[in-house]
């Protein structure tokens, strides 16, 4: 059995390596081989990649694709997206397209505050604790100065601080509900340690408030953490057409298909199983753009989906209508982008992906990635109640099974060609290949 390894974070990165494929892999030489060839050869790129994280042994390939034609208010967007999971480029492409010519997307940012708390256990009485609150309270914006200084410069910094009581849902517990505007930033350095020095100062101030009592004094910080549930950091995307122009082809007419798109959205609002997976579609867009342009995915995840669930039943993110003989599609959803700091001026594809969105504001990123949501989950719905979704998406994953059965590429060619009028089910991929390979 393998032992536990004491000072792991101390070895060179061929140490690693070595510990590693010794003691985990079946073949130690062919995994280092493996792990080796997704090295960069410019050791400088190199190594700014093994010191994003820590104990990097090589770097893990995403492809990095684009989705071009997106109008967004009038602009015209190609937007890049690093996804591994096949037609949710084509899909958020096709998409763009046919928005592109019935007016495109229109967007708008609805909020831009973000949150931190300091939570804290008091145990004394909550008048008194209110009245230290407010003497402290012009302290707790004037010791955060040499952290507020530069972004309040910009127009940003701490917007407003609020003690509440939380003793209702926890003994003993309350919280300093702090607000931000951090501009171009995602904030969360920022926000943590502007919390931090709140915290020090509640603490500091508590030991010397006159009418504390000595227990009263001992105010126990258990945290200072920002939030990543952020809906008042929330921006709207939407499309809107004329009933009869939403002609999809096929049998179905325009004002059936605009019904259809219209209920399979008040299913996902009613029924949590369906909600989640239609969101699902959703992130299969943002996610894309997120990790394109180096922002936070897990921070985003985790607010999108809170938000999905604020009315208590996890729900749709979309909505849609049918109104006057028009089609309305949005979105409202909450994203806390940063187009400065984090990987953003590190990373070069990221620096790259934001260029090619024309380097953005934090704001406008905030835009294009409710469009590339909403612009996915178009796509989704359109062939779920149309073709039904395999048609298109085992179309585009036709290359992953043929490269998993080893195809070569003149099967590749002759199996593309036989699958343009053939359905593409796993097996029947599988069957036409081992056909090929006999005949
Ligand atoms: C897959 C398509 C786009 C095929 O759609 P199609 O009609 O067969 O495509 P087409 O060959 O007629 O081409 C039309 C346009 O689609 C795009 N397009 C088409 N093919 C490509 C390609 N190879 N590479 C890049 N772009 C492509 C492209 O914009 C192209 O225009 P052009 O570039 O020719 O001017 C369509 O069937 C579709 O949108 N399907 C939905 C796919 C989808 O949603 N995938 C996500 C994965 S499934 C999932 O995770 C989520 C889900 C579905 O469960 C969510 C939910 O339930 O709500
Ligand atoms: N719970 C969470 O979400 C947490 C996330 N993180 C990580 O924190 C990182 C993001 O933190 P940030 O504070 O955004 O990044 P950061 O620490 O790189 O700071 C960005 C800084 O850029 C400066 N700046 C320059 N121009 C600006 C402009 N126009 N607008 C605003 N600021 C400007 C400001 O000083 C700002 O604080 C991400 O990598 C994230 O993964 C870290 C801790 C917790």
């Amino acid at each position: 059995m393998t032992k536990p390894i004491e000072g792991f974070s101390k070895l060179t990165k061929e140490e690693k390596l070595d510990w590693i494929t010794t003691n985990y892999t079946e073949n130690s030489e062919d995994a280092k081989k493996i792990l080796k060839r997704y090295w960069n050869p410019d050791k400088t790129l190199q190594q700014l990649h093994d010191e994003f994280i820590e104990n990097t042994l090589t770097n893990y390939y995403l492809p990095f694709g684009i989705a071009p034609n997106f109008l967004i208010n009038d602009t015209l967007y190609a937007i890049p997206m690093a996804i591994e999971e096949s037609s949710v480029v084509a899909a958020a492409s096709k998409a763009a397209k046919f928005w592109l010519t019935r007016g495109g997307f229109k967007t708008r940012v609805l909020g831009t505050q973000k949150i931190g708390q300091v939570h804290f256990i008091f145990q004394g009485n909550p008048q008194k604790l209110s009245a230290f609150f407010e003497e402290i309270k012009p302290k707790l914006y004037s010791e955060a100065v040499p952290i507020t200084k530069n972004m309040e410069k910009r127009g940003g910094g701490i917007t407003e601080i609020e003690l509440r009581n939380k003793t209702k849902a926890l003994e003993n517990y309350y919280q300093l509900h702090c607000t931000f505007e951090t501009l171009d930033a995602m904030g969360a350095n920022f926000i943590n340690s502007c919390l931090e020095q709140f915290a020090n100062t509640l603490k500091t101030g508590a030991q010397n408030f006159a009418s504390f009592t000595k227990e009263e004094k001992n105010i126990e910080v258990v945290m200072a953490i920002l939030s990543n549930y952020v809906p008042n950091c929330l921006v709207r995307a939407e499309v809107s057409c004329p009933v009869n122009q939403l002609n999809v082809g096929g049998q179905l007419s325009s004002a059936d298909f605009a019904q259809k798109m219209v209920r399979a959205v008040e299913i996902a609002k009613v029924e949590p199983h369906r909600a989640v997976t239609h969101n699902k579609g959703i992130m299969n867009g943002i996610d894309a753009v997120i990790l394109a342009t180096g922002n936070d995915f897990r921070a985003v995840e985790a607010g999108v989906h809170a938000y999905a669930a604020k009315d208590g039943r996890y729900s749709s993110l979309t909505h849609a209508e049918v109104k006057d003989n028009t089609f309305r599609f949005w979105i409202d959803v909450p994203l806390a982008l940063g187009t400065v700091g984090g990987l953003t001026s590190l990373h070069p594809l990221v620096k790259l992906a934001l260029e090619i969105l024309g380097k953005p504001s934090a704001e406008e990123l905030m835009q294009i990635v409710a469009v590339a949501g909403l612009a996915q989950n178009f796509a989704a719905l359109r062939s779920l109640v149309t073709t039904g979704i395999q048609e298109g998406h085992m179309k585009m994953h036709l290359l992953n099974i043929l490269n998993q059965l080893g195809a070569t590429e003149a099967e590749k060619t002759r199996l593309t060609e036989y699958f343009k009028k053939n359905a593409a089910t796993h097996s029947a991929v599988v069957a036409a290949f081992e056909q090929l390979r006999k005949s």
